[in-house]
């Protein structure tokens, strides 16, 4: 009862703020109708009425932005936003995207973020789907999983620094995707930049056609508006149906203290509305869908997603571990072909975590799980130590994950954890004693 409250106040307080934030009142919606969704939200629209189903699948583009750490992946990504008025322009670097506190404290990417852009090009109004990844090589499980939702993908490089190790690492994670990979070279505002050199790189080690590449800097700019064209004009479009029955790709889900868990969807083919009833392949549960919507940049409750969209849905599920990544979603009482689904993340750094006080087990039992949901490459399995008591025994993919974890249990749950030594897996050989050891 007290949730619900609370959701309804969120709501209201939310509908306030919007309209107080463009300084509009809400009944003043309709004089919008007649303009199209890019009009509406570059003259920005109070009230982001957007109209889904006017965006056929060749009108959609899914992308991502693939790179080496600090390469410029959000910062290309606020310009992109500011470009089709997703945000306001204010000049400055804010790396929207990156919304975590860790980083922003940090200035690192570590959770991929959707976001969707309204664009307006040779006459034709385009929904672009941006997929920011990290660069770090320990948050690789999330940028294969994002570039699963994805047909293309800017493979961004420092015109400066040229490729590097995640480049490549990158390049290869999207090639494996049969994603459409569109070089781009970046910071060329930089007295150090070579870009003759970083072109000649992507040549001979990527193969990929570098006769038009693009040469920007996200940072101060140029020739930015060169991306969206490109992308429009070089990407495929998603090729589901909207004719075939609904299945969809849970390809991310975060915890959301009023609502429960939030799932992302890539819909492969068909329709999901405001009030179906779906199928978790995995976990055979129904759910019925009370809110889905896009990322534009927040959640805008559009009531409506199809093939070749993605966006976020509200479902009631309560539970952490109800929303395995990788599932398939479904309309109850259809037959479709489950989607392939992810390779489970393999550990590599291993350590224990433990509560400083031990009445906290079962609060910090329930943070982890939440925690893991929005980061499914962490392995949890139960431990208990003499000096410690009750705790965890956790894998990540490297200490770098290990350490931002921490600080999000921290930052995020007020947790007060003891973490041990780190350590990784070996395999030991027994060899026979020796007569003479
Ligand atoms: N001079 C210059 N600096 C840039 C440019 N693009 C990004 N930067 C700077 O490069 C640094 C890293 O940029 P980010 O956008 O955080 O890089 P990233 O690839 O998202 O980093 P991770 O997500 O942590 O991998 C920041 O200090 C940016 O201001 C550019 O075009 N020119």
């Amino acid at each position: 009862m007290t949730t619900q409250l609370q959701h309804t106040c969120r709501r209201m307080v939310s509908l306030y703020g919007r309209q107080r934030l463009y300084g509009y009142p809400m009944l003043q919606q309709c004089r919008w109708f007649s303009k199209s969704t890019t009009e509406k939200v570059k003259a920005g629209d109070p009230t982001k009425v957007i109209d889904l189903p006017s965006f056929p699948a060749e009108n959609i583009r899914n992308f991502s932005i693939i790179a080496h750490i600090d390469h410029g992946k959000s910062t290309l990504a606020d310009r992109l936003l500011e470009l089709t008025n997703t945000i306001s322009s204010r000049g400055s670097n804010k790396q929207v995207l990156d919304k975590l506190k860790v980083e922003r404290e940090r200035g690192i990417t570590v959770k991929a973020q959707t976001v969707s852009m309204f664009y307006k090009y040779k006459g034709k109004e385009y929904l672009l789907n941006l997929i920011d990844t990290p660069g770090h090589v320990d948050f690789s499980y999330e940028v294969s999983r994002s570039l699963a939702a994805c047909q293309g993908t800017l493979l961004l490089v420092d015109a400066a620094q040229g490729i590097q190790a995640q480049t490549v690492a990158n390049f290869y994670l999207a090639f494996g995707e049969g994603l459409h990979i569109i070089p781009v070279l970046n910071k060329i505002d930089l007295p150090g930049a070579e870009p003759e050199r970083a072109i000649k790189q992507i040549q001979s080690a990527f193969e990929l056609d570098t006769s038009s590449i693009l040469q920007i800097s996200a940072k101060s700019g140029i020739n930015i508006d060169q991306i969206l064209p490109s992308v429009i004009e070089n990407m495929p479009c998603p090729s589901g149906s909207i004719q075939k029955p609904f299945r969809a790709l849970l390809f991310d889900s975060w915890y959301d203290k009023y609502v429960g868990v939030v799932c992302m969807l890539g819909v492969v083919d068909g329709v999901l509305r405001k009030g179906d009833k779906v199928y978790s392949a995995h976990s055979d549960t129904k759910y019925e869908i009370t809110e889905v919507g896009i990322m534009h940049p927040e959640q805008v409750p559009t009531g409506y997603l199809h093939a070749g969209q993605v966006g976020y849905v509200v479902c009631g599920m309560k539970s952490a571990s109800e929303a395995h990544i990788g599932d398939t979603f479904h309309h109850l009482n259809t037959k479709v072909e489950l989607l392939p689904g992810f390779q489970p993340a393999q550990s590599m750094v291993f350590a224990g975590i433990f509560p400083v006080d031990t009445n906290d087990f079962r609060k910090l039992d329930e943070n982890i799980k939440k925690l893991t949901l929005n980061d499914a490459s962490v392995s949890v399995h139960k431990e208990t130590s003499n000096a410690l008591g009750q705790g965890w025994r956790l894998g990540f993919l490297g200490t770098l994950h290990m350490d931002v974890f921490r600080q999000r249990l921290e930052n995020e749950y007020d947790a007060n954890i003891i973490v041990t030594q780190p350590t990784v897996p070996y395999r030991g050989k027994m060899r026979e004693k020796r007569i003479d050891d």
